[in-house]
């Protein structure tokens, strides 16, 4: 008893209430065995007022669950098998319309009509409905049944999924038609804001359900993915006569299905090339067992060239399984990265075969944020996820690879300079310890700061221009060229690095009393000068700026003097080149301090003068919109 919607099946007919106030209820009801009428009368609704009394006189009936066989989506449908107080053994069945309806017996089917009408009025109001069925069995049916399933469910192999749905087909058939439910299955809110801004932002969005064709279509149109202006194709089996087959001729049944698909794929296609020119966007709506044959090897091709001609693709009645090979063909085809969202069991198979699979939790269960890269509470947080995050994340990944690219030849192939000027002598130009402590100590944290705060544009505006995602798409921050220009950059500054350090030190007298620099001195004037460009360097990239930046950056390098003032008053076997060199040697003298401040000015110029002339004359988009966001400050 709920207070949404009053889905009742009457005596072998099928009314859908709907419930206006709270205190109206929801009843299901097998009616057939409970015989519910309200004063004799069919009612459109119920109040907990009117029900008080009914219940009060209702026989209780007691019913012994005998088995159960659980609800899976390959099968859509769920049984129990019930002992009545008669001793009467009963089986009641209920899921999707075609599964049940495909397993009627000739007498079962006398309001299958009327049912199958109430059931598309359902679904075209956007109602996920199901059918229930019932049959009478036997007790040594029953025995000799419950024995193999039994053994299926106690099997201990990889194929007791098969097992146990092979005992459910024996059982579940020659059913009997009770009538319809239908509940409504809200869309979440804002979901049809976050497809329309996902398409903006150039992602293709398929809708993947299990749920019937107007059911499906009724979500597209509430969605915002199918609109009104498209020309909307659909491809189904269930204008194929079924019942000029019998169970026999399975075969002809799958060649006429499989021409059929083929045809109709044809068609369709055909139809979106010419509309394509007239410049009319076309939908696909595809149903499951279309999707048997389409998915076959012979016509994947011809369905993912209409699916990706089409601007909306919208698949129902899917099973798992096929749900993962729609996920497969398109990342197969495309290569291009895909992204799964699902909430139910039914999902899994969809999120794992994804490059990205996003669980949404809620009150499907928790199966599908289990095998899911990322869980998130409703869909509409995907536009954050994606548009925002997304946009932050991959460019702060793309900046951060390449700075280590450019960080680590700036100090390696400084050494290899020196290495040339000493023919190779493998004497190196640091100290063992300024080496050991680069990448753990003086370069570190500002890359921290670069992977985790760094943000180009504010969430607000990502959301405002969803193009920006485009930037992720087209690989536009990790590009080779890109990579190749950080890698040059750090060849450039390494040069300079050398270059104005040992001629301007090596060659003249650096102290007062004219003795001229050892090597001691050499390298600790090149390796302060590689901690201030590269830690510089970061300070010009960084768009966004809190103090944890600021600490990390100008913390890093005065770590690097603290450094060198501890570690020269150690005992020159433990010091060794670098024992007091800093305070008695290197920071006395003027010269030490003139190229430090003029090595690090020379080797920012490129970048700089790069990123002025790139900015003004070809600007990205996300700088035309940091340019906005600076103007509307
Ligand atoms: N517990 C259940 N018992 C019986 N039938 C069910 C049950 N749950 C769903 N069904 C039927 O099986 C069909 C397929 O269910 P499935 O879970 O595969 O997909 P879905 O929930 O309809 O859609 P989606 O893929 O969007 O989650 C449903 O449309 C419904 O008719
Ligand atoms: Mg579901």
């Amino acid at each position: 008893i709920c207070n949404t919607v009053i889905p009742v099946t009457d005596n072998r007919n099928s009314i859908h209430y709907e419930a206006e106030s709270p205190d109206e209820v929801t009843f299901v009801i097998a009616a057939r065995e409970l015989g519910f009428m309200l004063n004799g009368k069919k009612q459109t609704s119920i109040t907990l007022h009117e029900l008080e009394p009914i219940i009060g006189s209702m026989v209780y009936r007691t019913y012994k669950i005998l088995s159960t066989l659980s609800f899976s989506s390959a099968r859509k449908r769920m049984s129990v098998i019930v002992r009545t107080e008669e001793c009467q053994l009963l089986l009641f069945c209920k899921g999707a319309d075609s599964v049940i309806f495909s397993r009627l017996v000739k007498d079962g089917q006398t309001f299958e009509a009327a049912t199958r009408d109430h059931v598309s009025k359902y679904s075209e109001t956007g109602l996920r409905t199901m059918v229930v069925a019932y049959r009478v069995l036997s007790e040594q049916e029953f025995s000799v049944w419950h024995d193999e399933f039994l053994n299926a469910t106690n099997i201990v192999s990889a194929n007791r999924e098969e097992m146990l749905e092979l005992a459910a087909e024996k059982i579940e058939r020659d059913l009997i038609l009770l009538g319809a439910t239908a509940v409504e299955d809200r869309l979440q809110k804002g979901v049809p804001d976050c497809v329309d801004k996902l398409a903006q932002a150039g992602i293709r969005i398929w809708v993947v359900t299990g749920d019937k064709l107007e059911t499906a279509v009724n979500i597209g149109i509430a969605s915002h993915l199918l609109r009104k202006d498209m020309k909307q194709i659909v491809v189904t089996l269930s204008a194929l006569d079924n019942s000029v087959f019998t169970e026999r001729d399975k075969e002809a049944h799958d060649k006429a299905c499989n021409e059929s698909v083929t045809r109709q794929l044809h068609e369709a296609l055909n139809e979106v090339t010419s509309l394509e020119k007239r410049s009319i966007s076309c939908s696909l709506v595809i149903d499951g067992s279309s999707l048997v044959y389409a998915l076959s090897r012979d016509l994947e091709k011809s369905f993912f060239d209409l699916a990706s001609g089409c601007a909306s693709v919208i698949c129902c009645r899917t099973s798992p399984k096929q749900k993962a090979l729609i996920t497969r063909l398109v990342k197969i085809n495309t290569r291009k990265t895909t992204l799964a969202v699902g909430d139910g069991a039914n999902d899994v198979g969809m999120l794992q075969e994804a490059d990205i699979g996003v669980g949404i939790s809620g009150v499907e269960g928790m199966q599908a944020v289990m095998s899911s890269d990322f869980a998130i509470a409703q869909f509409r947080y995907l536009e954050n996820l994606l548009l925002v995050h997304g946009h932050w994340c991959y460019r702060r990944v793309a900046a951060m690879i390449c700075y280590f690219f450019y960080k680590n030849i700036t100090f390696g192939f400084s050494l290899f300079c020196f290495e040339v000027y000493t023919s190779f002598t493998a004497q190196p130009a640091y100290n063992d310890w300024y080496i050991a402590f680069y990448n753990v100590v003086f370069t570190s944290l500002p890359v921290i700061a670069l992977g985790v705060f760094d943000k180009d544009v504010s969430s607000l505006l990502c959301l405002k221009y969803p193009m920006m995602h485009q930037d992720g798409v087209q690989n536009i921050f990790f590009s080779w060229p890109r990579i190749l220009g950080w890698m040059i950059n750090g060849v450039f500054s390494s040069i300079i690095i050398y270059y104005f350090a040992s001629s301007s030190i090596l060659n003249q007298a650096f102290r007062n009393d004219g003795r001229v620099a050892e090597l001691g001195i050499l390298g600790l004037t090149m390796y302060t000068c590689v901690v201030w460009i590269v830690n510089c360097q970061l300070a010009l990239y960084f768009s966004y700026f809190n103090w944890i930046q600021h600490l990390f950056i100008w913390g890093s390098i005065s770590l690097w003097y603290v450094f060198l003032v501890i570690y020269g008053f150690f005992p020159p076997v433990v010091s060794t080149s670098a024992y007091r060199v800093f305070l008695e040697a290197a920071a006395p003298s003027a010269i030490y301090w003139i190229v430090t401040v003029a090595t690090v000015i020379t080797a920012l110029i490129p970048y700089f003068a790069y990123k002025a002339f790139q900015t003004t004359l070809y600007p990205k988009y996300n700088e035309l919109v940091q340019i906005k966001q600076h103007e509307n400050r």
